[in-house]
């Protein structure tokens, strides 16, 4: 053994392998809880998965990169809007140059069903002098069951164009948009249901899909670490209106998404505008 190789366990220094080791840890403890309390009680397996994922990534946080903040998923209060300034004080990170935006447990659904393998660990760093819209410079997603994690430490090579085949657009198999359907038919995509926003866009990074579409609701901690990774390999990352994603906002919800190849971005945009449900504009006062 070489005495100068750090211990197989070491937290790697620079923040891109550090996102992929720690997503990889706690993805390695959920495949553990998963085996150990099987599937008899889903809920139950849920709470625990959510709650051994996020102490894990809050305890190696704490220790390998103390003076950053944190947002998770399951942090008390991790969902509150704070726009309004009615809600006490902001949390820490709205002040914060650093901030890990983490997701113990993406596709909680499927990771309580026997044999599904569409769910993830995210792991994102916002860092607030980055110098792209969405801020993001480092990010991993775990997919344990698939064996695989994908981050920007290494990011994949983009998959070849799509020629002479259906275009292959993911979506909740659960909560899919409503206009999903009618999108996919406009843009000539066969839909391919599948659960957690990680593993959709882990499918887009692989290029076992083309294209991923959300909306009606999602939070940033379940597209921060994916939209880092799709970004750093070349991909397409936007609202449905082709507006920017933006993270660490003081509201986190962030509703929709579009993950594509790039030369789908234009098509797929367009298709999504025409099918938008269109918020009447306030009325002018008169005179
Ligand atoms: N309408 C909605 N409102 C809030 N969150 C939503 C949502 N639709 C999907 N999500 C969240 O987005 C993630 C992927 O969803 P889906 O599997 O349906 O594609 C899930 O994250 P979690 O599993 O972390 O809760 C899910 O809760
Ligand atoms: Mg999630």
């Amino acid at each position: 053994m070489n005495v100068l190789e750090p211990p197989r366990s070491a937290a790697p220094a620079s923040d891109g392998a550090f996102a992929a080791w720690l997503a990889g840890r706690a993805g390695r403890l959920l495949l553990r809880v998963r085996a150990e309390l099987g599937h008899h009680d889903p809920a139950a397996l849920k709470r625990a998965g959510d709650r051994a994922s996020h102490q894990l990534l809050r305890a190696e946080l704490a220790r390998h990169r103390s003076a950053d903040a944190v947002l998770s998923e399951e942090d008390h209060g991790a969902r509150q809007d704070w726009t309004t300034g009615t809600a006490g004080p902001s949390p820490e990170r709205l002040g914060a140059d650093r901030v890990w935006i983490v997701d113990p447990l993406d596709g909680t659904r499927e990771f309580s069903e026997p044999d599904r393998t569409d769910w993830a660990v995210h792991v994102a760093l916002w860092q607030r002098n980055a110098p792209t819209e969405h801020r993001l410079v480092a990010g991993a997603i775990a997919l344990p069951a698939q064996l695989r994690t994908l981050g920007t430490e290494t990011p994949p090579p983009r998959p070849p164009t799509v020629s002479g085949r259906t275009i292959r657009l993911a979506a909740s198999r659960s909560r899919p948009p409503a206009f999903v359907t009618e999108v996919a038919d406009e843009v000539g995509a066969e839909l391919v249901p599948m659960g957690s926003a990680g593993a959709k866009i882990a499918a887009v990074i692989t290029g076992e899909v083309d294209a991923y579409v959300h909306a009606g609701g999602q939070y940033e901690w379940d597209s921060a670490a994916p939209v880092a990774v799709a970004t750093a390999t070349g991909l397409h990352a936007s609202r449905i209106d082709g507006s920017a994603l933006s993270y660490n906002e003081a509201d986190p919800r962030l509703p929709d998404l579009v993950v594509c190849r790039p030369e789908l971005a234009a098509p797929l945009l367009a298709a999504l505008r025409r099918h938008l449900t269109l918020v009447p504009a306030p009325a002018t006062a008169a005179g």
